[in-house]
């Protein structure tokens, strides 16, 4: 069994799929994946550096994240451009790693977190699509508060992505992420109890 993972940018994507690598699963994290096709050295991160310029390379030649995220959140021609360049990539290595969890450990339930899947329109991959919800003001609050960034940066970043009301209205399972942490537990252990997921 496989379940795709989403919500919007810091709704607790990560604290879900923690929870649930606690309880047993198997976790593939596109955030994750995204970070690797980008490594130092790699063509993709080659033709970023080529699209945006050396500006987004440090000087040990990792990628300057936060540059080329003051680049492209707030110009979609911009990010339309880097999603062209890594999306192939990632999508083939997240085929790849379900895959071969799927081969060597089909009685595990896999947790495939995707920040961007109903952007990306790959619902079909999974068995069962589960959102983590909470309101934009919550999302504002705590991605000002995780990530340092100023209210109009965090407004940019939420405005990149589809609007969190309306994921939750496509999903197959919500879990609601506005209360206390020891309150999702309570809803992801319900969830894999009346699902027999684990
Ligand atoms: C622009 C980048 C370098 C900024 O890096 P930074 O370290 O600041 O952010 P990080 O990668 O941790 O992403 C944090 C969150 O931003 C949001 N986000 C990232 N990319 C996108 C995007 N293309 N569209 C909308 N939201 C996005 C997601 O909610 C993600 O969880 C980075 O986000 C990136 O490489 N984006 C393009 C790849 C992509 O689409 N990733 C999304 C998941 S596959
Ligand atoms: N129930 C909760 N109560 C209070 N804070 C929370 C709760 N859940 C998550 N947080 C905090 O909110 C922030 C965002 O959570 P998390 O990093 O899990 O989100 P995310 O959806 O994975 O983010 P991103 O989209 O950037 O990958 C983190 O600082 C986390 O510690």
């Amino acid at each position: 069994m496989n379940i795709g993972l989403t919500g919007g940018i810091a709704s607790g994507k990560s604290t879900v799929s923690n929870m649930l690598v606690q309880r047993g699963a198997l976790l593939i994290d596109a955030d994750r994946i995204a970070r690797e096709v980008v490594a130092p050295g790699s063509p993709v991160l080659q033709k970023v550096a080529e699209r945006f310029g050396s500006e987004v390379l440090l000087p040990d030649g990792t990628l300057n994240r936060k540059k080329l995220g003051e680049l492209v959140f707030g110009n979609p021609q911009a990010l339309q451009d880097l999603e062209g360049l890594m999306h192939p990539s990632i999508r083939a290595l997240m085929r790849e790693r379900m895959e071969y969890y799927e081969h060597n450990h089909p009685d595990k339930l896999v947790v495939v977190d995707v920040p961007l899947l109903y952007e990306s329109g790959l619902e079909a991959m999974y068995e069962a699509v589960v959102v983590v919800y909470v309101p934009r003001s919550v999302q504002l609050e705590r991605l000002t508060a995780r990530d340092g960034l100023s209210h109009e940066q965090a407004e940019r970043r939420l405005n990149a992505q589809m609007d969190i009301e309306l994921k939750k209205t496509r999903a197959d399972i919500v879990i609601d992420n506005q209360g206390g942490l020891s309150q999702t537990e309570g809803q992801v252990d319900r969830l894999l109890k009346e699902r027999g997921l684990l």
